[in-house]
């Protein structure tokens, strides 16, 4: 014991040299070990490797496809966005079978959500006096006031958990329900007559029009059906108001999705602002909303309360004649279940019917727009769905889609070969195991679908448009479901079979009544930070046909 007193004073105070000098060398050869320890593991030793995903959708089709004809095209891999993201936990899937497997697991089914994202959502709520405009709209003694603010992870958002698999459920009761009752058919058959009018009335115009700002009007009316029962004229105030909440939405959402990430991700969570008297704590949230704030974040912001003050209004209008035993839409679906279930508030409420309008506009508008692009380069094509729809109707007035097997052909090769959206973000709660591979606990996945849907092991010849490619050796249709743009597992997108019921009505009902002609833009696709989309300089002419089917 002695002894080793003996020595450890001997190396601290009597022997030649400077104890700091070695202590700091220790810790800088220790830093050292460190970085290099965690660049090998996350670069040399790490099993994922890492591959270009540029932003913006035209230059990332470019890469994955560039990289799907060489054959380079890793099935999982980490983006390198910037230098940082090779030590992120994101990850790419692009295979289809590891896509299937990882999102048909609970733990890769959620969404990015935190109390951070809660805050935000608060914090806007009360910078928009949320509470006094539902207030001032509902009834006093409306349960739906008594909830509150309710669960703030809407349809799209949260953790896949008990609450959102009741949303889900409701949704698909409603849909049963009404397609039982042959009211989904009216609703959107309503809506394609409203579009084929528009697009006689501007389409005609030699100069040619960009048709998607029409079926965008189509998609939100079908919406607005679905969730009220209303089917609105295009040209009608209320349902222009609609469309302008919409717009203004799409034109903030990505800067509000961005104002949450940040908070999410950032270790900076109150900041303190002194004013002469007093200290006054702000929350992150505040401080990126000044940053922010004369971005189109504000459009966001400020159509929001805009926007559930309409849907509260509704609510009220509907309130009067609701009879829980007879649900005739979704509002009335969410009103009964929410005088039995708290976490129903006013603003899961709104959020969940505003979140339906948002995605599914901008998604159908533009694979609408992309199949009228498509059929204008290929008259021969239109002219064979014509015939085929045709006969089909001479069978039954009513298409029967069993009678339309090269229209659905079309319909299906024109979603794969040109694909509208990448999944959105999953989120793993738990390390989870996938075909080998561990995804760890809070890592955020992204399935590629264009790259599944452009991989040629997949299709032969991805990159072109082969009419019959889902006809078979009878000619039968045959569903193929790797074309996957509504993803897959369990939170692939609520609105698929609708989606496909509108698209499959838009798109017959184009062909039935119009010759569709390119008069200027191609076939690019914009540099959109979040739709693979096509540029806004297309114009098409939709000429009346003189023998309609
Ligand atoms: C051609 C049209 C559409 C396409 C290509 C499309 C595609 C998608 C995709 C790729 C996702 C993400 C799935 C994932 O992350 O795994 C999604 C989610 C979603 N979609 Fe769609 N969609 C379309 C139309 C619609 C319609 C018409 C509605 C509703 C009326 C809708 C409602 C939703 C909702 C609510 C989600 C979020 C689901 C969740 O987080 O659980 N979509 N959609």
């Amino acid at each position: 014991m002695d002894n080793l007193r003996e020595q450890l004073h001997y190396f601290l105070f009597d022997r030649d040299g400077d104890l700091l000098y070695e202590i700091g060398a220790v810790a800088v050869a220790y830093g050292i070990y460190k970085i290099a320890y965690i660049i090998l593991k996350n670069t040399v030793f790490h099993p994922i490797p890492t591959f270009p995903y540029p932003q913006t959708r035209d230059e990332n089709f470019k890469v994955i496809k560039n990289a799907l004809e060489e054959g380079t095209l890793p099935k999982i891999f980490r983006p390198h966005f910037f230098p940082g993201s090779t030590f992120s936990n994101f990850y790419v899937i692009t295979d289809f079978e590891i896509m299937k497997e990882a999102f048909s697991k609970r733990s890769m089914s959620n969404r990015q959500f935190s109390e951070r994202f809660e805050c935000t959502i608060k914090n806007m709520l009360r910078r928009k006096d949320y509470h006094e405009i539902a207030k001032s709209i509902l009834d006093e003694n409306d349960q739906l006031l008594k909830n509150g603010v309710g669960n703030l992870a809407g349809i799209a958002e949260g953790r896949y958990d008990q609450f959102h698999k009741k949303i889900r459920a409701q949704w698909h009761d409603t849909m049963k329900r009404l397609v039982g009752k042959n009211k989904l058919a009216e609703i959107i058959q309503a809506s394609t007559e409203n579009v084929c009018l528009h697009l006689e009335r501007l389409g005609s115009d030699p100069s040619g029009i960009d048709p998607r700002r029409i079926f965008m009007n189509g998609s939100i009316n079908v919406t607005s059906g679905l969730a009220f029962g209303i089917n609105y004229d295009f040209e009608d105030p209320e349902f222009l108001k609609i469309a302008d909440y919409v717009d203004s939405f799409f034109v903030g959402v990505l800067h509000f999705i961005l104002k949450c990430i940040c908070n999410n991700a950032l270790p900076l969570w109150t900041l303190i602002k002194k004013n002469h008297e007093n200290h006054e704590k702000i929350s992150q949230s505040d401080f990126y909303n000044k940053l922010w704030l004369k971005t189109p974040l504000k459009h966001f912001e400020d159509a929001l309360p805009l926007f559930h003050s309409y849907v509260f209004k509704i609510i009220k209008e509907q309130q009067k004649t609701l009879d829980p035993a007879n649900p005739r839409n979704l509002l009335d679906t969410l009103l009964i279940e929410a005088s039995r279930d708290p976490e129903w508030g006013y603003f899961t409420l709104a959020a969940t019917i505003v979140a339906l309008y948002l995605a599914a506009t901008d998604t159908l508008a533009n694979t609408l727009t992309w199949l009228s692009l498509v059929l204008a380069d290929h008259p021969e094509v239109q002219e064979k769905i014509y015939e085929e729809l045709k006969s089909a109707r001479e069978k039954d007035n009513d298409l029967i889609k069993e009678n339309c097997p090269f229209t659905r052909s079309v319909l299906l090769e024109s979603r794969r070969l040109n694909p509208i959206a990448e999944t959105l973000v999953h989120v793993a709660s738990e390390d989870t195991q996938v075909k080998g591979f561990t995804f760890p606990n809070n890592s955020q996945i992204i399935g590629s679908l264009a790259a599944v849907m452009h991989d040629p092991k997949n299709f032969p010849e991805p990159s072109k448009f082969i009419p019959d490619r889902f006809i078979d050796e009878n000619g039968e249709f045959v569903n193929d479901p790797k074309v996957c743009g509504f993803s897959v597992g369990l939170r692939n997108c609520i609105g698929k079979s609708l989606a496909i019921e509108e698209y499959f009505a838009f798109g017959t009902s184009m062909v039935e009544n119009f010759e569709i002609k390119r008069i200027a833009g191609n076939m690019d696709i914009a540099d959109h930070p979040g739709l693979r989309i096509p540029k806004d300089d297309i114009r098409l002419q939709f000429i009346r046909r003189k023998n309609k089917a």
